[in-house]
């Protein structure tokens, strides 16, 4: 379990976090949220603890974060950072090779276990092509993938993922969502996952944190919170929110611009044609033109 309290973390000139609390239990999978610059990635870095408290505690498991030594907390949690520089031409192969780091004894010198371990996250993210290929001469969601690999390599019960697909294509995107919700249901493992993409975030997380200039302005079950008051309130864009027929429970956001002379965004959308088919009229908000 993961404990934020009162968390407040920023950099030395820069407050960002402010009053951060929320706990998240072994096995969920949250989907973080917001504007650009409302502190997501400092929340991951603050979790991993990269970044060090201002105030408040972050505690795993009951143990408070910065007592747990480096190697254990990667044994813990793996993490896929936003920005992923390698400058150095090592294999793919290589780069998921590090994920076993903190299982060695000596960097380097693989077990049979940590081959294993290998072997399954190039496998899971089908980059067993691309193992002995430069990483710095991948395409962007190619990398991504390898990054995401040398995680699952790591075998951790946590995942931190921070924009970690927004380079992917649609089908690898969803390879990967659907990788993570089964080691989620299979192996219990706790997913925590920073994107922008609201409609991948509404079908895979079951929970949904949402920052606002540093702090959490919404938490909650995802059909709760996904509501347009929630999304207009973080976004400040009119939105529509409609559910997906036959998906129970699941629901689709439209964010959208008043247009001069409409009156509802049902008048803007239909004048563009985009309505879905399975959007009701009954469903759609009125907004000020
Ligand atoms: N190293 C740093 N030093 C000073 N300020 C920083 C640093 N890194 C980020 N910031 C600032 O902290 C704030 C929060 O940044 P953060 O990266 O957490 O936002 P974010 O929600 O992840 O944004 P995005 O959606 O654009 O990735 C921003 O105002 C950013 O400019």
């Amino acid at each position: 379990m993961i404990e934020v309290e009162h968390l407040h973390c920023g950099y030395p000139d820069r407050k960002v976090l402010q009053d951060v609390t929320l706990t998240i239990e072994p096995g969920e999978f949250v989907g973080i949220l917001g504007p650009n610059g409302s502190g997501k990635t400092t929340l991951v870095l603050a979790l991993s603890g990269v970044l060090p408290i201002q105030s408040g505690s972050i505690r795993w498991n009951g143990r408070p974060l910065q007592t747990i030594p480096h190697r254990e907390r990667a044994r813990l949690m793996a993490v896929v950072p936003q920005d992923v520089h390698v400058t150095f031409p090592f294999t793919c192969r290589e780069v998921v090779a590090m994920g076993r780091y903190p299982h060695q004894k000596r960097a380097g010198r693989e077990t049979p276990q940590d081959r294993d371990a290998l072997h399954r996250a190039m496998a899971w993210t089908d980059t067993e092509a691309l193992a002995e290929r430069p990483v710095t001469l991948l395409s962007g969601g190619e990398r991504q993938r390898v990054f995401v690999a040398k995680a699952l390599a790591q075998d951790t019960p946590v995942l931190l993922l921070d924009e970690a697909v927004s380079a992917m294509d649609v089908h690898r995107k969803l390879q990967i969502f659907d990788l993570l919700t089964s080691l989620q249901h299979k192996e219990k493992r706790t997913i925590v996952f920073v994107l922008h993409d609201i409609n991948t975030a509404a079908v895979f997380c079951r929970r949904l944190v949402f920052l606002k200039a540093g702090r959490i302005v919404a938490d909650g079950p995802t059909d709760h919170v996904l509501q347009p008051k929630v999304l207009e309130d973080v976004y400040e864009t009119s939105a529509l929110v409609y559910p997906v027929p036959g998906r129970d429970g699941v629901r689709q956001v439209f964010f959208t611009r008043p247009m001069a002379g409409l009156t509802t965004d049902a008048a803007m959308l239909g004048s563009c044609g985009v309505i879905p088919a399975c959007v009701q009229r009954s469903q759609i908000r009125t907004v000020k033109a």
